[in-house]
C-alpha cells in the first residue's frame, strides 16, 4: 500500500467517531484532507464543523460542508486531525503544514481528539521532525536566540523557492527547531509557551490524542490513551 493508501484508510476509518447532529473539529494537512472527503459523503448527518485553516475551510465548503466560526459554537464533540510525529503515549508533533495554532485551539475546545496518521508518524522519541514554532514577527529573532539555548537549531520557515518569511494564516511566522531529542513533551511544551513572542508550539502534549488511528499494510490499528 501506498502512504497515500494508509492515509486515506485511517481518514475513512475516523468517520466511525463523527458524532450524528454536532460540531465537528477538523484539522489540515493531507491525511486531514482525505478525511475532508470521507466527510463529504455523510454531510448530512453532521451539524457542521470549525476549521483549523482557510485551507481547510474552503475545502470544506467546496464539499458544501458548513462551516461555523468558533465564536458562534459552543462545543465540538470531536477534533480530527493528522500529525508529522506521534509517541506511543499520544503527544505529537504537529505544525508541519503551519496550522497548528488554529489547530491548538480547535483541539483545546474538542471532547475527543482523534489522531489519524500512517504508520511512519509512530515515533519513540519525538523530535526527528523539527519542532514548528509560531512567533510574533518582530520577536522571531529573540525567539530563535531562546530556543537554541534549549538546545535546538532553529530555522526561520521561508515561502517556497524564496528567502522571505512565510506568513500563517494568523500573520505570524515559523520558526522550525531541529535536532531536539523531547524526552519530557509535556514540560518542553510548558518550556516554549512561556517565551515571549511564541504564539503557539507544535508540540501537543498537555492536551494530546485520545485516540489514534494509524494505517499500517495491516489494517487501521487503533491506540487509545
Ligand atoms: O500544520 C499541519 C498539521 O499539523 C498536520 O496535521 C501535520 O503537518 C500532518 O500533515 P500530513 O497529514 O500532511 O502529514
Amino acid at each position: 500500500m501506498t502512504q497515500d493508501e494508509l492515509k486515506q484508510a485511517t481518514a475513512r476509518a475516523a468517520i466511525d467517531y463523527v458524532v450524528d447532529g454536532e460540531i465537528i473539529g477538523v484539522g489540515t494537512g493531507s491525511t486531514a484532507n482525505f478525511f475532508i472527503d470521507e466527510l463529504a459523503k455523510i454531510k448530512d448527518r453532521i451539524k457542521g464543523t470549525v476549521a483549523s485553516s482557510e485551507a481547510t475551510a474552503a475545502r470544506l465548503a467546496g464539499h458544501g460542508i458548513p462551516v461555523f466560526d468558533l465564536n458562534d459554537v459552543d462545543s465540538i464533540a470531536v477534533y480530527i486531525d493528522g500529525a508529522d510525529e506521534i509517541n506511543a503515549q499520544g503527544a505529537m508533533i504537529k505544525g508541519g503544514g503551519a496550522a497548528l495554532t488554529r489547530e491548538k485551539i480547535v483541539a483545546s475546545v474538542s471532547k475527543q481528539f482523534v489522531c489519524i496518521a500512517d504508520g511512519s508518524k509512530l515515533v519513540e522519541t519525538l523530535g526527528k521532525f523539527p519542532l514548528p514554532v509560531e512567533v510574533l514577527p518582530m520577536a522571531r529573532n529573540a525567539v530563535m536566540r531562546q530556543l537554541a539555548a534549549l538546545g535546538g537549531q532553529p530555522k526561520l520557515r521561508t515561502k517556497a523557492g524564496s528567502e522571505e518569511a512565510f506568513v500563517t494564516d494568523n500573520g505570524g511566522n515559523i520558526v522550525d527547531v531541529a535536532g531536539l531529542s523531547i524526552t519530557d513533551p509535556v514540560a518542553l511544551e510548558t518550556r516554549i509557551n512561556a517565551i515571549v513572542g511564541v504564539v503557539a508550539v507544535g508540540l501537543f502534549a498537555a492536551r494530546g490524542a485520545d485516540v489514534c488511528l494509524l494505517g499500517t499494510p495491516e489494517g487501521v490499528r487503533k491506540q487509545q490513551y
